[in-house]
């Protein structure tokens, strides 16, 4: 059988790569090293820090449980060995957000959540209690800053206390540059008079400090708080209880209301609207236990507000401020109350604002509930007809039912001590 042979092809000479080849070869190798540093940088980290962080809660807590308020523990490079300094939490970031805090602001602690500022106030001190975190990368403890508001609270736990902390600023009303050392001082003072913390000294503030934006920047977002309510720490197993645990003014409050004013059945209210329920806080505000907690959480819920008068339209917020009087003497603060009629008295020196003159001063309007706003606006009303300056409006309860946002399109900051969801209502 005659075999075929194939003629092989030619050996072709070996083409050589060039310069520019191997330059091209290095810059996307380049080129993914760039995408895996920034990869790493935005999820990478994140997922390793959440870990870690988690870890540090987990032995913060076990320490804390184990060892109980008198607890021993050591320092490393301002670490504390058996857990973090304090723990923190923000009801407005979830159930679950808890996130630790510790000494210093170095990369390295900022990796591992909040970093508390070296020289400001400890937790619960008179002060400024100054911490920082990351916005993005590392677990991203504050990506969500700029959904905080007014009114939202800040919970710090440390071996021997809670401190709830209550803020007073909208974190998208002030960005500053990180040169701006002053928002971690013991009093805070806008060089640029803009938004800052009361200005009154002795008080025990909050700084909440993080990155303006997702990507870098040297700007920085700032929110204020102050203090609210402190809650000792169970001294732990086997230790004497030589300081229990004990509720605060805000919580011992909110029991009364519900206990005492919150009355269920068909009611028409001031608006002429109809109701399936009634929260009747005369029964809180001419109490002889709850009124003097009215006062104090009412002074707490204003405390990032300046003002030397307090009161709003008869008669549901008569008690009301003048337990805000009684409470701002026993702090040592003179605080006037007034009253404002519904009507101009026809008799008389004629007047519908009664009590100390208002005109030219820094007033607070308040009111025990708040429906539709329509009350508490009358009362604005009549105090800027009356010559004052109203700071912001304070209620014990608001019924989300729009009063929040009438009073807000009227000019005025609004704040409420309580809500429905607290109540344990719905809207209706
Ligand atoms: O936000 P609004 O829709 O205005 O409703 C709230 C108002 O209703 C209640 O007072 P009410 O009118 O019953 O009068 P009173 O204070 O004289 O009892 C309450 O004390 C508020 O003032
Ligand atoms: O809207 C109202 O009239 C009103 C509601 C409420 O719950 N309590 C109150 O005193 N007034």
């Amino acid at each position: 059988m005659a075999t075929q042979t194939v003629a092989r092809p030619p050996a072709q000479p070996k083409r050589r790569r060039g310069a520019a080849f191997w330059l091209g070869i290095a810059l996307i190798l380049a080129g993914l090293a760039v995408l895996a540093y920034v990869a790493w940088q935005f999820f990478g980290t994140n997922v390793v820090a959440h870990q870690k962080q988690q870890k540090i809660v987990e032995r913060t807590e076990s320490a804390w449980r184990s060892q109980g308020t008198a607890g021993a523990s050591g320092t490393a490079q301002g670490v504390e060995l058996d857990g973090a300094q304090a723990l923190v939490r923000i009801p407005r970031f979830g159930k679950k957000y808890v996130m630790p805090v510790q000494a210093g602001v170095s990369e390295a602690v900022l990796a591992e959540g909040f970093g508390h500022f070296p020289g400001t106030a400890d937790p619960g001190q008179v002060g400024n209690y100054a911490i920082a975190a990351h916005r993005v990368t590392h677990g991203e403890p504050l990506r969500d800053m700029p959904r905080l508001r007014p009114g939202d609270t800040v919970v710090v736990e440390t071996r021997k206390a809670t401190y709830t902390y209550r803020l007073d600023t909208d974190p998208d009303k002030l960005i500053v540059t990180f040169a701006d050392v002053w928002v971690i001082d013991r009093l805070p003072t806008n060089p640029r008079g803009g938004v800052q913390p009361a200005q009154r000294p002795g008080q025990k503030l909050i700084t909440l400090t993080t990155c303006a934006e997702l990507f870098h920047t040297d700007n920085r977002m700032i929110v204020f708080g102050h203090l609210v309510g402190t809650t000792p720490a169970d001294p732990g197993p086997g230790r004497p209880a030589t300081r229990v645990a004990r509720m605060s003014d805000r919580d011992a409050l909110l029991d009364q209301v519900r206990t005492k004013a919150v009355v269920h059945g068909r009611v028409t209210l001031s608006s002429g609207k109809e109701a399936d329920y009634y929260v009747d806080l005369r029964r809180i505000t001419l109490d002889a236990q709850a009124a003097p907690l009215v006062g104090r959480v009412m002074l707490d819920l204003t405390a990032g507000w300046e003002y030397d008068a307090v009161g709003g339209l008869t008669l549901g917020a008569d008690p009301v401020a003048t337990a805000m009087l009684h409470a701002a003497a026993q702090q040592g603060r003179s605080l006037d109350a007034f009253v404002v009629r519904k009507e101009e008295k026809a008799h008389g020196l004629q007047r519908r604002v009664e009590g100390p003159d208002v005109r030219g001063r820094r007033v607070l309007a308040v009111e025990d509930t708040s429906t539709t706003g329509g009350s508490v606006l009358t009362a604005v009303q009549a105090l800027r007809e009356a010559g004052a300056e109203v700071v912001g409006v304070a209620v014990i309860v608001d019924r989300s039912t729009g009063a929040k946002e009438k009073v807000e399109a009227a000019g005025c900051d609004y704040l409420a001590a309580f809500g429905l969801d607290e109540l344990g209502q719905s809207q209706t």
